[in-house]
This record gives C-alpha cells, structure tokens and sequence, in this order.
C-alpha cells in the first residue's frame, strides 16, 4: 500500500508511504487521496487532516516522474495534472483544517500539496521548493496559485516559484511559508501545535474554515488553478522538458 489512513480521536493522518522513491505521488496515492477527503466529507466529528511523509529523508517529492513519464503530449499530461489539481483543490477547499507536517523534502508537487494545506509544520533539516522550473515546466497541480493566495509577500512568493531552487527551513519561516520550524520528533511537534486547538468544537473549526473558503470562491480559484495546469501541460510535451527527467531518472546511472 502507498498510503496510510489513521483516525486517532478525530485526528485524521493521511501518510504517503514510498520511502523508496521518497514519497512521490503515483495513481494509488491519488486514490488514498481520494478516499480520505471522501471520509472526512461524511465524518463531521473530523477535527482536522494531518498530512505527511514516511521516513525523514521526505514530506514528498512530487509526482512519480518514472510513471508520469511514460505522458508525451499535452492532453496526456492534461488529464494527470486535472485529475491530482481536482483532488488538491478538494483538499485545500477541504471543511476542515489541514496540517502539512513536512518531515523531510517537500519539492515540486510535494510542495504543492503543502501549499494547499493551512498550516506548514516543517522540520529543520527540510528543505522545499517549487523546483518544476528546473524540469521545463511549471508548477501543475495547482499550487502556484495556492502560494499566490497564502498571503506571503508577493515578491517573495513569486521568487520562490521563478526561482525554482529548495529553501531551507530557516528561510521558508522567515518569508512566511512555514507556520513553525521544529526540531526532532514531528509527532511531538504535532502534538504541542494541536494542544488548544484540539479542545475546540470542531463545528468552530469548520466555521471559520468556511469564512475563508467564501472568499476562494469570490476570488475565482477554481478557474485559477484549471488555467495554470493547462500552461503546465502545453510545456509538458516540450523537449527541454523530456531531457530535463531523463537526466533525473538517469542520474545515478
Ligand atoms: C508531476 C507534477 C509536477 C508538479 O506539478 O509539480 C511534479 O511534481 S514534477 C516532479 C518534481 N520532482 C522532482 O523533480 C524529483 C525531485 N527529487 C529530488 O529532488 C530528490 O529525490 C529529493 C526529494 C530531494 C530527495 O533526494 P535524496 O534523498 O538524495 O534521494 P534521491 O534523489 O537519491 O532519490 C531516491 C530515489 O527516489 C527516486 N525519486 C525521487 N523523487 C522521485 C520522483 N519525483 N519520481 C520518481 N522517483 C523519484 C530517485 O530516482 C531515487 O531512485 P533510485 O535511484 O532508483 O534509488
């Protein structure tokens, strides 16, 4: 299995588990996607999602290049981006609050799925980016309007996309990407961040969750999102692209 789903007292953990290949995203860990934001949908006693990686090398490292690969043309790469930028705008629309517990590298896609998260809970030796501009394209599920959106400094969210490097944690604090840098055990410092707010009603919660997502809806974001995986897509099929994963995937060859 590619994921884990645990509730523990109201506290839903989605954990994306490829050690091995550093948490990246494939079909099966869309379907755990999936599954957990339906549960959610139909459990009101939800208190919040917790999302995360296995191991602490990372949170996730975006999508599976050597199964996304295999997509050559635009409309290929349009209907994998649509589907993984459908199910991330339910999880950022999601009614309830959502951590991203970000044990170890969150890059490309991983960074996105961050992103769509209200709280960033990064540990110290994490080091994220939007690192899509390296590969030829650009951030395709979503998350570059997510970042747009999250109030950060607009010269400084802007840089983090052009830029396309990792950050380290240190620094994704200090320009407001991360809600707290932690040292050690991610589930102590998930614990010491839920401590009040887990003694809240989750219908408060879900109250001022919604006061925000009106807001979303005023600004447009679905439509938002839909425009920037098509730009995605249409540099998806690009030659700079191709070669640019097949140095990655050919790197310790
Ligand atoms: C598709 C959507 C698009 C988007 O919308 O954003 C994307 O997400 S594009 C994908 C962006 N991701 C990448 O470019 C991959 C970046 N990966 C890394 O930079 C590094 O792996 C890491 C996350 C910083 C971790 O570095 P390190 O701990 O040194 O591990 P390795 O690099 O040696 O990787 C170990 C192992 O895992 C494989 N791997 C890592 N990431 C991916 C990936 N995204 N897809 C497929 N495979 C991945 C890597 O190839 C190694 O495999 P082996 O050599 O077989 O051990």
């Amino acid at each position: 299995m590619a994921y884990k789903i645990e509730n523990n007292e109201g506290i839903v953990t989605f954990t994306i588990d490829r050690e091995e290949k550093r948490n990246a995203v494939n079909d099966e860990v869309m379907e755990g996607l999936k599954k957990v934001i339906t549960y959610i949908k139909e459990h009101n006693e939800v208190k919040f999602l917790v999302i995360t990686g296995s191991g602490e090398q990372a949170f996730c490292s975006g999508g599976d290049l050597s199964e996304f690969h295999l997509l050559k043309t635009e409309e290929q790469a349009f209907g994998m981006l649509s589907k993984m930028g459908n199910i991330l705008y339910e999880l950022a629309t999601l009614p309830v609050p959502t951590i991203a517990l970000v044990n170890g590298a969150a890059v490309g896609g991983g960074c996105e799925i961050a992103t769509a998260c209200d709280f960033r809970l990064v540990a110290s030796h994490a080091r994220c980016g939007f690192i899509q501009g390296t590969l030829a394209i650009t951030s395709g599920w979503g998350g570059g309007t997510y970042l747009l959106e999250r109030r950060l400094r607009y010269d400084q969210a802007l840089k983090m996309l052009i830029d396309s490097k990792k950050y380290d944690a240190a620094h994704l604090h200090e320009i407001g990407w991360a809600t707290q840098v932690f040292e050690g055990s991610k589930d102590q410092a998930l614990e010491e961040f839920i401590f009040d707010i887990r003694k809240i009603h989750p219908e408060v919660h879900q109250a001022y969750k919604q006061i925000e997502l009106r807001k979303w809806q005023e600004r447009n974001i679905y439509e938002r999102v839909m425009q920037e995986i098509r730009l995605c897509a249409k540099l998806w099929e690009s030659d700079a692209h191709n070669e640019a994963v097949n140095r990655f995937l050919n790197k310790s060859k």
